[in-house]
């Protein structure tokens, strides 16, 4: 059954907390984006944790080095996932697992970046990771001639448990499930939403209908 995580790029707590609690019915996993965590610092996990306790708290962290130092001032924070780059070492992926299992918490390692996604999952995976997420970032997605099916068609052959994000919306989502992932990220078609509890909702339905 594949979750559905709202990825929140909005850039302050006050915005953060009032749409998690539009879209939290609807939502598996709460994460806050990286931009939301530069611009607030860690106090933005600590009070989603507090808002939403029986939600999974993901910190977009993106870390590059300092795997287990960064890890682990995320989970003091209350976050329950936090993610590393792929394209950063083996050693910044390895800390951040030692930091997660020391707190019982979990690492999402991101494609964004890697040359070969597929390659980079399995090894993050023999690595500890929780799940890896096929990711293409915003920049990739206002590129011309982007679409999501590439991630699509990586998370089939995949054979690792894996997340995708890249502008999954309701036209996609089922598409998205379909590939096997264990998590679907929506950001934009969440949070820039007319009405994000009415989007949420609706994508919930939508992967429930082929879950
Ligand atoms: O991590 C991110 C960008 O680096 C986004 O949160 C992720 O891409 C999901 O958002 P969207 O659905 O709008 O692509």
């Amino acid at each position: 059954m594949a979750k559905l995580q709202v990825a929140i790029d909005l850039l302050t707590t006050e915005e953060a907390l009032a749409l998690a609690g539009k879209v939290a019915p609807y939502v598996d996993i709460i994460e806050l984006g990286t931009p939301l965590i530069k611009n607030m610092g860690v106090s933005v996990i600590t009070a989603m944790k507090q808002a939403h306790p029986d939600k999974i708290v993901f910190a977009d962290l993106k870390t590059a080095d300092a795997g287990e130092l960064e890890a682990d001032i995320a989970f003091k924070a209350g976050a329950d996932l936090v993610t590393v780059l792929g394209v950063a070492g083996n050693a910044t992926i390895a800390g951040a697992v030692k930091a997660a299992k020391a707190h019982g918490k979990g690492v999402v390692v991101d494609t964004i970046g890697a040359p070969d996604r597929v390659t980079r999952a399995k090894e993050a995976a023999a690595l500890g990771a929780e799940f890896v997420e096929l990711h293409a970032g915003l920049d990739e997605q206002w590129t011309p001639g982007y679409s999501i099916q590439v991630l699509i068609d990586e998370a089939a052959v995949a054979n690792t448990p894996v997340s995708i994000a890249g502008g999954v919306n309701l036209q996609n989502v089922q598409a998205v499930v379909k590939s096997g992932v264990k998590v679907a990220v929506a950001g934009a078609a969440i949070y820039a939403a007319a009405d994000p509890a009415a989007a949420a909702r609706a994508l919930r339905e939508a992967m429930d209908a082929v879950n």
